[in-house]
Formats: C-alpha cells, structure tokens, sequence
C-alpha cells in the first residue's frame, strides 16, 4: 500500500488567514475601527499561555486587534462571568475567546454562556451548538471548523461515510461529530467508556482522533484507505495517532504539527472578522 497523501494545514490556513487579512484591512478602512478579539486566560498554565500567544501573534499579522485578559487562578466562576460579561457588552470587542481549559474549581459552562452569541467566535456557547448540531449559519467551534474544511480542500465528502470520532469533549470531539453528522456522515462516538475501540475505529472511513493521548490510534486499526485526522494536543507536538504506522494504511491524513492546529486558529480568525462585519453592518 503506498504512502497517504498529507493533508497540508499550514497551507490551507495561511490562504485564509491571507483571505481574512484583506476583510479585516477593507473593514478597518470602511469604519476606522480594527476587528478586535479578546483573550480570556484564567491562570498560568504554560501550555494555555503558549496557545493563546499563538493567537494574539497570528491576529496581530491578518490586522485584527486583540485585547488580552489575564485572570489569575483563584478567579471565582462569578468574577469570570462579570469579565466575560463585560466584553459581551463592550462595543469596541467582536470576538470573544476564553481559553479552555480552565481550573477544576470553575463552572465552565456557566463561563462559556456568558459569551454572548454574537461575539462567540470559539463556537463554544449552546446557542452555536444549536446552529452546528443543525447545520445552520452560525460560528463553528474552531478546531472542527477547521477540521471540515480540510476535507472540503482534499475533496472528501462526509455524505454516507463512516465517521469514527475519538473524543467528545465540548469544544472538539462533540462538536466535530455533529458538524459530520450535518453533512450526512454515519457518526460514532468513542470515549474512555468505549468497550472497544480498535474495532469501532477499523470500521470508519474517516477518523477524528481528539482525546489527548500519544499515539493511541494505531496504523493496523486504520481501515485501508480512511482518511484520518489527527486533532490531539500532546505536548512536544505528539499527536493522538501513530502517524508512521497510519501513514501507510490511511489515503488522507494530517501530520501533527501541520495540519490541524493551524486551521483552528484561521477559523478563529476568520469568524473574529465575520463578528465584525457583521456588528458594522449593524450600525
Ligand atoms: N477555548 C479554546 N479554544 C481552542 O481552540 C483551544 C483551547 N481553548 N484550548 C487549547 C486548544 C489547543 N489549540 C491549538 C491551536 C493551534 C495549535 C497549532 O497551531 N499548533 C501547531 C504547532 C505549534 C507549535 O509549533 O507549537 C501545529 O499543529 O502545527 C495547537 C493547538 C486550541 N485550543
């Protein structure tokens, strides 16, 4: 069997980050005010602070503002909500990004709902769940954003296919599966209550690997010629499948760093513009 072909993050994301320059540049000289994203980072944990880094850096090359929110660990749920609220409110604000995840102490949910709809460019309240659970217009959760439109470039249509997600977490594995779901694929759930993984997973036509563990996805579980993609955060840039091993089963697949990553932040970005766009058309 040969090789995968790769399906190419980086370069997909950089054309919409390029895209999404040039709206946010018209949009700035249309009403002399720059989109703006804001950043709301509970505590120090070194890998969220890297992240959100990344985000401030990537929107600051499209010409999108951001406004960064340090919180410290001890923040209460009602403190962050009175935050997030605050930006929910404030004009000069079109994106609102609270990185996950957060301490064990907080209320979460009761976090993410107090990012108005309008400005929830991480597809992380119920009001987009309703809309991505529909296949409505609405903002989609930025990794399975990112995700569906990596299929979209390399041709893979979800309709009538198998689709075996690894993961249910809100704002990735969930989220994912029913955005696949929207666009007609057989959807499977996996999690760590999952009987059997390996034979759920030899089943599927395209995997969505998003648990957060090294390698758990092994290349003799791909059914030959799937398209599989890697959406796991490992540190030290490990993905959640054994890439040598899936690469010569698989047809499509991404590598990790490279694929997936890159999309989530222009689908941030390109969402953070279109919040934009649209609270100017407002008034
Ligand atoms: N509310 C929320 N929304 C998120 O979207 C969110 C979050 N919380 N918490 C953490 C995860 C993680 N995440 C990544 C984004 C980009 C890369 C990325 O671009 N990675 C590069 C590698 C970067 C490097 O060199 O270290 C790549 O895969 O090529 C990785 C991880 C977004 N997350």
């Amino acid at each position: 069997m040969s090789q995968a072909r790769l399906m190419e993050g980086t370069a997909l994301a950089r054309r919409i980050v390029e895209e999404t320059a040039e709206r946010a540049a018209d949009l700035t000289g249309r009403t002399g005010k720059a989109p703006c994203l804001a950043t709301v980072l509970v505590g120090e944990d070194p890998a969220s602070v890297t992240y959100v880094r990344m985000k401030r850096n990537r929107c600051r090359t499209a010409g999108i503002e951001s406004r960064h929110v340090e919180l410290p660990a001890t923040t209460t749920t009602e403190e962050l909500v009175t935050a997030l609220r605050a930006l929910s409110a404030d004009p000069t604000v079109h994106g609102i990004l609270l990185q996950h995840p957060m301490g064990p102490h907080l209320d979460e949910r009761a976090a993410f709902e107090a990012i108005a709809p309008e400005k929830d460019v991480d597809g992380v309240t119920f009001a987009s769940f309703a809309t991505m659970s529909f296949g409505l217009p609405g903002f989609v959760s930025c990794t399975p954003g990112g995700i569906m439109r990596l299929l979209d470039e390399y041709g893979v249509d979800p309709a009538g296919k198998r689709a075996v997600v690894v993961g249910r977490s809100a704002i990735l594995g969930k989220p994912a599966g029913m955005l696949l779901l929207a666009r007609d694929a057989t959807v499977t759930y996996c999690h760590s209550r999952t009987a059997d993984l390996s034979a759920a997973v030899r089943e599927a036509d395209i995997v969505v690997a998003a648990v957060g563990r090294p390698r758990l996805i092994r290349g003799q579980d791909i059914k030959p010629g799937a398209v599989v993609i890697d959406a796991g955060y490992n540190e030290g840039n490990v993905g959640d499948v054994d890439f040598d091993s899936a690469v010569e089963r698989a047809s499509l697949i991404t590598p990790v760093p490279g694929g997936v990553g890159p999309m989530t932040i222009a689908t941030l970005l390109e969402q953070t513009v279109q919040a934009a766009e649209a609270a100017a058309r407002q008034g």
